[in-house]
């Protein structure tokens, strides 16, 4: 009999061995993979670096203080060229990088793609498209023939796109030029932004804070004026929490409104949650000028079928008719810290001026819409991220979720009843994880009866949109997003409902504010890390989320820009 034992006993340590060696070979072919590309990218930073001096010093300077209007105009008129236009941001986006660690990689066809535009542009019968010479940064997850799309997976280096996504052939047909590419957390299913490829983006206002995530690349380089206009995607807040956190305007448009052909998500095959490509820019304007071009003419409707054919419609966003908003600063599922409901107050007296009608408005059951969300987005329990992360150098930021998606979801569910009185935020979503086909189809049916609980309140309330806080928290340390993930329930919200949810700057972190944290009430462990993660925030931009319901991109677009321009008349009369 002692044989056997040892027989099992020898079998299983070779098995093991064998195992960890595997593994220790996999994680050597990885981290060379890392290597090269550290130094491909450092090689392509340096080569973009020298033929700055193609174009004079001077006019790259004066394109670097063009507001995007005057970028546009300039650009139409011939006053410059698309390569200088090119040479001008370039050199922007390396300083943005220095500062923060934004980019991924160049794209060094933009050159060719910038002299093509400038010599169809010597033709006299040739009429530039809107976007003519206009640089555009792309989040690493969309497809850029020729580039990897990595999701911040150090498997996914040399995987590269064999076509651009519709949404990049679109920029281009419109004139636009993509040039760089940038930095994401590893799986795109954070609000941090961290990878073991590219490392860690800095918050150009603090470097030891998050730009957000995933588009957080993105956030960092438009709010050091590294790009005029960037791409980002969103499937639980990555454009909106990374425009708060950087002070910038940005916009994730309801799914089908726009192409995503060729753009990659965190976890692919969720029918009821799914993300959306959106635009991120300094303004809401420049965000608007992006869609409103997108939703004009065919070359959309007829390139994707998938894509709703509704045009942009200018008179709802320039219209005059004194809207109904429904607000809230508190969701009673996560208490935002005192700065962020004072964004929402301050932007409600800013609507109010204008004259549209502010309504308060308590959206139904969030503790149910969260877990609904949490259920959405594992639809399969975690196992399509585990794969994969198993199969690579795990991201330190993302430690946090993968600790908890690894609990066998029988012990997750016997933790959830335990918690429940002590910990009762916690146990919800760790009860949430769909175990067959038959929860997963009761998970949709909840999505589906929720969308028409919210529907229906709003329409009661004869309401055109809503304000609320985009997030809990202003920009915090990089470790601390996936410790407190359901602070998204504020964006998560929308993008179950699928709705049109944007943001725009309104304030930034006050002394006051800072000092009112101290009563910030702490029931449980998350209200304990939201507290100290909110501690020296002071100067940190806040943003107010704006939202509609789906395809009123415009009406969305509208609140968030008349919120605009009441915090720049006020900003003006201060100073
Ligand atoms: C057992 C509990 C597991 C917890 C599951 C966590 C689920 C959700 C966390 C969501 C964090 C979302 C951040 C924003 C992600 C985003 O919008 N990404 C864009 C992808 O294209």
């Amino acid at each position: 009999m002692w044989w056997i034992l040892a027989l099992i006993g020898v079998l299983t340590a070779i098995y093991w061995l064998r195992r960890r060696s595997a593994r220790g070979r996999q994680v050597a072919k990885l981290q060379m993979a890392i290597e090269r590309r550290v130094e491909e990218r450092q090689r392509s930073i340096d080569g973009v670096r020298k033929s700055l001096d193609s174009i004079d010093a001077s006019v790259r300077s004066a394109i670097q203080t063009l507001s995007f209007s005057q970028l546009v105009e300039s650009l139409q008129e011939g006053k410059y060229s698309a390569a200088q236009a090119l040479r001008a941001y370039q050199e922007k986006a390396i300083a943005a990088h220095e500062k923060t660690n934004c980019l991924t990689l160049f794209i060094h066809e933009a050159e060719s793609w910038a002299a093509e535009l400038d010599e169809k542009a010597k033709s006299s019968d040739y009429k530039k498209p809107p976007l003519f010479g206009i640089p555009v940064s792309i989040k690493e997850c969309v497809n850029v023939k020729g580039y990897d799309q990595t999701r911040g997976y150090a498997q996914g280096l040399g995987d590269e796109a064999k076509e651009d996504a519709t949404i990049v052939s679109h920029l281009k047909a419109l004139g636009a030029v993509p040039f760089v590419l940038t930095n994401v957390p590893q799986s795109l299913l954070s609000y941090a932004c961290s990878n073991p490829i590219y490392g860690t983006t800095g918050n150009p206002y603090d470097p030891t804070k998050v730009p957000g995530g995933s588009s957080g690349g993105e956030s960092a380089l438009i709010a050091s004026g590294g790009s005029p206009l960037g791409i980002g995607g969103d499937v639980g807040g990555s454009i909106r929490i990374p425009c708060h956190f950087t002070g910038i305007a940005g916009i994730k448009p309801s799914h089908i409104r726009l192409s995503h052909r060729g753009t990659r998500g965190s976890v692919p095959g969720r029918p009821l949650i799914n993300a959306s490509d959106g635009p991120m820019a300094a303004d809401v304007d420049t965000c608007a000028f992006m869609l409103r071009h997108m939703w004009t003419g065919d070359w959309l409707f007829s390139r994707d079928p998938y894509v709703a054919p509704v045009p942009w419609r200018e008179e709802i966003y320039s219209s005059e008719r004194k809207l109904i908003i429904g607000y809230y600063d508190d969701d009673k599922w996560f208490l935002p810290t005192p700065a962020l409901r004072r964004a929402v107050q301050e932007a409600k007296e800013i609507l109010e001026k204008a004259g549209h009608r502010l309504i308060r408005f308590d959206p139904p059951d969030v503790s149910a819409a969260f877990s609904h969300f949490v259920s959405a987005v594992s639809v399969d329990g975690g196992t399509y991220l585990l794969n994969r992360l198993d199969n690579d150098i795990l991201d330190d930021t993302y430690k946090p979720i993968v600790r908890l998606y690894r609990i066998p979801l029988l012990v997750q569910r016997a933790l959830s009843y335990l918690l429940r009185p002590i910990y009762p935020r916690l146990a919800t979503a760790l009860r949430c994880m769909p175990r067959n086909t038959s929860e997963l189809r009761s998970v949709y049916e909840r999505i589906e009866l929720y969308r028409e609980r919210f529907t229906r309140q709003m329409e009661q309330l004869g309401l055109d949109a809503i304000i609320c806080p985009v997030q809990v928290m202003p920009a915090v340390p990089h470790d601390v997003p996936m410790k407190v993930f359901a602070t998204v329930s504020y964006t998560g919200l929308f993008n179950l409902l699928d709705y049109a949810a944007g943001v725009v700057r309104v304030t930034e972190v006050s002394e006051e504010d800072e000092q009112a944290l101290e009563n910030y009430p702490v029931n449980d462990p998350w209200d304990k890390v939201v507290k100290e993660a909110s501690k020296g925030a002071v100067g940190l931009p806040i943003a107010v989320q704006c939202v509609a319901p789906p395809f009123r991109e415009e009406i969305c677009l509208r609140v968030m820009r008349e919120i605009e321009t009441g915090v720049r008349t006020k900003t003006d009369r201060k100073h």
